[in-house]
């Protein structure tokens, strides 16, 4: 791993400590009322020859400040993205490392409609209890031999798990699980380097898998894509959505970059 991947995991360490020391651990929370099914959401968004995008609120990357994002902020760049046709909203969590906060995510699941990811770095049981969402990130490379646990853990409290894989052995390991939805992070975590080749390497093992098991995940395509070809290209190996925080964020139009990925196949 990554130094700074060390760093997010040991800052998350602190926090869990935080949660155990102010919440009853065995605390009930978090059992989803209301469903917003973004499987459902895909398929129809890719029925209309749509491009199924899954929008980020980021508002930094390890080093890297994109824009200042508070709850107010977050509900407005969030209501650009569902207007413009994404099909769910990723919003970071994580304080330290992307500036994201639990309040952000209150707040812009409160105001839009659709399904939302919370982006973090999730370690423990114990976050589970923090706050609702509708899907919750799981990164393979992070959990290893907790994946399984953690996937079934997600589901019992009403969770769609993302699980987030880079390479064939985190892949394999996802494919055990229960997880639906199978997230291929192009940014490599233990270099940081991007490589939109990761999707398209990826992808068709996924879809050979699902052939010989009579399943069907649904593949994310995560990290790096800017424009419509990038898009393009992880569409046409398999992906049946694409997830992009940065390229949305710095544009300084929220409304026309995200419509111009959605839009990215006419
Ligand atoms: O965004 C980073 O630089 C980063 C660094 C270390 C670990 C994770 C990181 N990103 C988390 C993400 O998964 C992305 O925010 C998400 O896939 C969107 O990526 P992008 O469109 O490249 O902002």
């Amino acid at each position: 791993m990554h130094s700074v991947i060390n760093n997010i995991v040991k800052s998350t360490e602190k926090r869990i400590q935080r949660i155990e020391n102010e919440a009853d651990p065995e605390e009930n929370g978090s059992i989803r009322t209301e469903k917003r099914d973004i499987v459902k959401a895909i398929t129809d968004k890719k029925s209309q020859n749509k491009v199924a995008v899954i929008a980020e609120v980021k508002p930094a990357s390890p080093g890297k400040k994109l824009r200042d994002i508070m709850p107010d902020d977050a509900v407005m760049i969030a209501k650009e993205m569902e207007k413009a046709g994404a099909i769910a909203i990723s919003v970071l969590t994580e304080p330290e490392f992307f500036h994201g906060s639990l309040n952000n995510l209150e707040a812009v699941r409160k105001e839009v409609s659709l399904p939302v990811l919370r982006k973090d770095f999730i370690i423990n049981k114990v976050q589970f209890n923090e706050i609702e969402s509708d899907l919750i990130l799981l990164i393979a490379g992070i959990l290893r031999d907790n994946l399984d646990e953690m996937v079934n853990l997600a589901i019992a409290k009403g969770f769609e798990p993302l699980v987030e894989v880079h390479n064939q052995n985190e892949l394999e390991e996802a494919l055990k699980t229960k997880a639906r939805l199978i997230g291929i992070n192009n940014r490599n975590l233990s270099t940081l380097e991007i490589d939109l080749d990761t999707t398209l390497k990826l992808a068709p093992i996924i879809k050979e898998y699902d052939i010989n098991n009579n399943l069907h995940h649904t593949i994310i395509s995560e990290s790096g894509m800017h424009n419509i070809e990038d898009i393009k290209m992880v569409i046409e190996a398999g992906a049946d959505a694409v997830l992009v925080g940065t390229s949305i964020i710095k544009s300084g139009d929220i409304y026309a970059k995200t419509k111009e990925l959605v839009d990215a196949l006419d």
